[in-house]
């Protein structure tokens, strides 16, 4: 066979085809590299200047917020400091822009409302939890919630129905933690206040005797769930591939669906059972039938066919009050004992105020008390003579303090915690709104762009972008609340021995205007109730090696909990 015969001089025509080719593919690929670095570099160094975060070329900055996840409340504010509203560009020409102007924040929750809704981005990332419920709708599906949800908030059945479920409940936790105090070791204070805070939403809000809020601290799947899917919902914000994975059922969406399965059973189930117990003849006559709780209400309007409520409406509505009410004021609460644990002189000071309340009431009461058994010595009895029972109790558990006698002590002290005998307690109350301002449950709040807008800070809005207010960031601004803007002084909001109020543009930690928190009394009731209980009788001392930093979510929660001993305080 004859050797294959190689023309040479095609073969150098074809190297030298090649070589010129590579060249001029290396020559292009140089070219074109050397103009995207200077493309880069121009689009760099025109953002010198700006005061908010540099972008790179369609992915916006995040890449910057992504590395910042995990703080991203401080890392706003360290922008925020700089200047009252900053623009956040995001993948796709999108963008978020946020402020902590207080005029802006009463234009876009007030004066110019309807411009503001929650609009289709958070509609949209919140749907699989939070489905059409108040916290997620606009239009009338919110104001037919709204009105009927003011209605039940503002009737004074609910209130005390509520005052005597917060008493009996944080009375439970008082005991949970005399009985955990006795054990050596931390406890998760975190944990213990979204027990009672689910347990007390559930009974009010849906008549439901949960019991998680027990000594043994039973699992509850349902609330592991709740916080997986809130935390998942919230990460879809930075995540321009999230719908994606949820299509193809990848990661964190594949859990969100888990857990959105195991919410739903337990809300579809609460509704179901309500509505049986509403339905059947004798419960109907009973008294219980017209149970204060805000769920029968819904109920009861679903039967009007004209309402357009279904059961996936009344589980939205169920969802969205469990959401309200369980986590906001959990999380309130464990900074606050986060903040005493740090500040005991504030700790001290709240004692102080609890010791004289306790003092007077009883005096108070047991004048009442005196003058209903003779009518006419009711007016200048001795303090001497003024000792009842509860404050023979008192003396005994300084000087015995076992576990009985310090029970007794708490069951009498609970007593005196009534709506109105709590008003009086400025400093604690002061000292819970100090914590709402460096700790606000909702951190960042943001809300759509209907149509192009300006705010009155001057800077342009796009129609479909989102705007953020932010509670978190205002709290700490120096230009808001003075130099020592970051510390925890409770004084601030006292003058006169009484709590000052604060425009609700720049305290914006309960929102402002039409969508205004409905439940701030609720939850003012509740926490001052429990805080007094807990501040009268415990100190709380952190461990040193858990640190205490929040996670990223719609809700400042903390992201390893709140780990502290526990010592009872008489
Ligand atoms: C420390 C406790 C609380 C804080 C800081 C707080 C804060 C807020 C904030 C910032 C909003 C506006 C959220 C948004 O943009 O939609 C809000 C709305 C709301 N809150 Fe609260 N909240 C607290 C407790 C409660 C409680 C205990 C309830 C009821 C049980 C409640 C019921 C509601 C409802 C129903 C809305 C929706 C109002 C609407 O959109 O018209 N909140 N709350």
């Amino acid at each position: 066979m004859e050797p294959l015969q190689i023309d040479s001089s095609n073969a150098s025509a074809a190297t030298e085809l090649s070589d010129t080719w590579r060249s001029e593919y290396f020559s292009t690929s140089s070219v074109v590299l050397c103009l995207l670095m200077v493309y880069l570099f121009i689009h760099r160094w025109s953002q010198r200047k700006l005061l908010a975060p540099k972008s790179w070329p369609l992915l916006g900055a995040s890449i910057e917020q992504f590395m910042n996840y995990d703080r991203l409340h401080d890392w706003l504010l360290e922008y925020l400091e700089k200047t009252d509203t900053i623009r956040v560009p995001m993948p796709f020409g999108h963008s978020y822009t946020y402020t902590t102007n207080p005029d802006n924040v009463e234009y876009i929750l007030k004066s110019n409302f309807s411009n503001f809704p929650k609009g289709h981005i958070f509609h949209e990332n919140m749907e699989e939890l939070l489905g059409d419920g108040i916290f997620n709708s606009d239009g009338d599906a919110w104001r037919q919630q709204r009105k009927t949800a003011s209605f039940e908030f503002a009737s004074k059945v609910l209130r005390d129905f509520s005052t005597v479920v917060f008493r009996e409940y944080a009375h439970k936790l008082a005991f949970i933690l005399v009985h955990l105090s006795q054990v050596q070791g931390p406890v998760d204070m975190q944990d213990i206040f979204m027990r009672l805070t689910l347990d007390s939403i559930c009974k009010i809000g849906f008549g439901v005797d949960m019991g998680t809020l027990s000594p043994v601290l039973p699992e509850v799947p349902f609330a592991k769930c709740f916080d997986q899917a809130n935390y998942i919902v919230t990460l879809r914000f930075i995540d321009p591939l999230w719908k994606i994975k949820r299509i193809f059922n990848l990661g964190q969406e594949a859990l969100l669906k888990k857990s959105i399965n195991v919410i739903d059973d337990f809300t579809y189930g609460v509704i179901r059972t309500r509505r049986e117990e509403m339905n059947t003849q004798e419960s109907a006559k009973s008294k219980d039938a017209v149970r204060p709780d805000i769920l029968s209400r819904f109920i009861m309007l679903s039967n009007d066919p004209e309402s357009n409520l279904n059961d996936k409406s009344l589980r939205d509505i169920v969802l969205n009050f469990v959401i309200a009410g369980r986590d906001t004021t959990a999380v309130t609460l464990s900074w606050f004992t986060f903040l005493l644990a740090k500040n005991t002189h504030v700790a001290d000071r709240i004692y102080e105020e609890l010791c004289a309340f306790e003092q007077e009431r009883k005096q108070a009461s047991s004048c009442a008390d005196k003058s209903n058994q003779h009518p006419s010595s009711a007016s200048a009895p001795s303090n001497g003579s003024l000792r009842s029972s509860s404050s023979d109790l008192a003396d005994t558990c300084s000087s015995h303090p076992d576990l009985a006698t310090i029970q007794a002590c708490i069951s009498a002290f609970s007593a005196l915690l009534s709506y109105d005998s709590i008003s009086c307690l400025p400093y604690l109350h002061a000292s819970i709104c100090e914590t709402l301002r460096l700790y606000p449950a909702v951190p960042e709040d943001p809300k759509g762009i209907l149509s192009d807008d300006v705010l009155p800070s001057g800077v342009a809005l796009k129609k479909g972008c989102m705007i953020t207010y932010s509670p978190y960031c205002m709290g700490r601004m120096k230009a808001l609340w003075g130099d020592d803007s970051k510390s925890f002084n409770p004084d601030r909001w006292i003058k006169d021995n009484s709590v000052q109020s604060v425009s609700p543009f720049k305290f914006a930690t309960f929102q402002a205007g039409p969508r205004i928190c409905i439940g701030k009394d609720s939850a003012f009731l509740q926490m001052k109730i429990t805080t007094a209980i807990l501040c009268r009788f415990f100190t709380f001392t952190l461990v040193e090696e858990a640190p205490i930093k929040y996670k990223t979510m719609a809700i400042l929660a903390m992201a390893h909990g709140l780990k502290v001993l526990v010592t009872p305080r008489l």
